[in-house]
């Protein structure tokens, strides 16, 4: 099985995708095979990663339809970014459809069919990752209840790092419930540093009191060049400005901190 690790907090627009996406792509970079699993029914992941167009019935949505082991097999994805450490990453894509599978949340045991379907399908990776959706129900649980590790995502502005807090109060207290008893909280990642803004500078400065060891550096400061390899669905390396250039070396080191930390 690969280190599997949920990306989360419940506000939405936070960078969970984007961090989800870069450290990914980073940890391909460092030679590690990696696994995106889109839980997010805006399908952003997925297309950043460059799996777009008609998917048909390989989405994640069906293999948890599936109730099946293994049966995320079947809707693996290469990424489609032209790059040679492309070939290590693969995506578990999604679609809206995704937002169906919230019918099930009240059936019993349901929240045990991703780790389920992911149950011999995600042993060739290093590492996979979940972009969970921003929310604490049924679908971020699915991630929750299929591996031991979640990060907290947040950019340094209060609304948003009280959706990381709420996220970190929630893995502390439903991995029992979640018949994960080993889940728990290994990280806190701040992305989307804004330092022309007073409040983002003031509540950086709050961080390590709220967040204490779990709080993981580098900060990643808003870039141009994120923002345009995430819109254009390319890789980082074809951002070939400063920005482009500093961006890969903070997700680098991130995606050291994640092996750290999991090793
Ligand atoms: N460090 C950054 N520099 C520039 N733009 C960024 C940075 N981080 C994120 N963004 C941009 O901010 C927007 C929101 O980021 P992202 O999609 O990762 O948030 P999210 O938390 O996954 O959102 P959602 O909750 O809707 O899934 C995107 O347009 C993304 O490209």
């Amino acid at each position: 099985m690969a280190t599997r690790v949920a990306m989360g907090n419940n506000k939405g627009g936070v960078g969970k995708t984007t961090v989800t996406v870069r450290v990914a792509e980073a940890l391909a970079v460092l030679g590690k095979r990696v696994l995106v699993m889109d839980l997010d029914p805006q399908g952003n992941s997925s297309g950043r990663l460059g799996v777009v167009g008609d998917l048909g019935a390989r989405t994640v949505s069906e293999a948890i339809k599936e109730n099946r082991r293994g049966a995320v097999a079947d809707s693996i994805w290469p990424c489609g970014w032209d790059a040679e450490y492309a070939s290590r990453i693969s995506v578990c894509p999604s679609t809206l459809d995704l937002e169906d599978r919230m019918s099930e949340a009240g059936v019993i045991g349901a929240y045990r069919r991703l780790a389920i379907a992911l149950d011999g399908a995600d042993d060739g990776y290093d590492f996979t990752l979940f972009d969970c959706p921003p929310s604490l129900f049924h679908l971020t649980q699915l991630a929750l209840a299929a591996g031991p590790n979640a990060v907290a995502v947040t950019e340094p502005e209060y609304y948003s790092i009280e959706g990381a807090l709420r996220f970190r109060a929630f893995v502390e207290a439903q991995g029992t419930n979640l018949s994960n008893p080993e889940l728990h909280l290994i990280g806190v990642i701040v992305a989307g540093y804004d330092v022309r803004k007073p409040a983002h500078v003031g509540q950086l400065e709050t961080l390590p009191e709220t967040f204490g060891p779990l709080l993981w550096e580098p900060v990643i400061p808003v870039r141009t060049a994120i923002q345009d390899a995430d819109e254009s669905q390319l890789p980082l390396v074809a951002q070939k400005s400063e920005g482009g250039r500093e961006a890969r070396a903070w997700f680098g080191q991130l995606a050291e901190r994640l092996i750290k930390a999991t090793s």
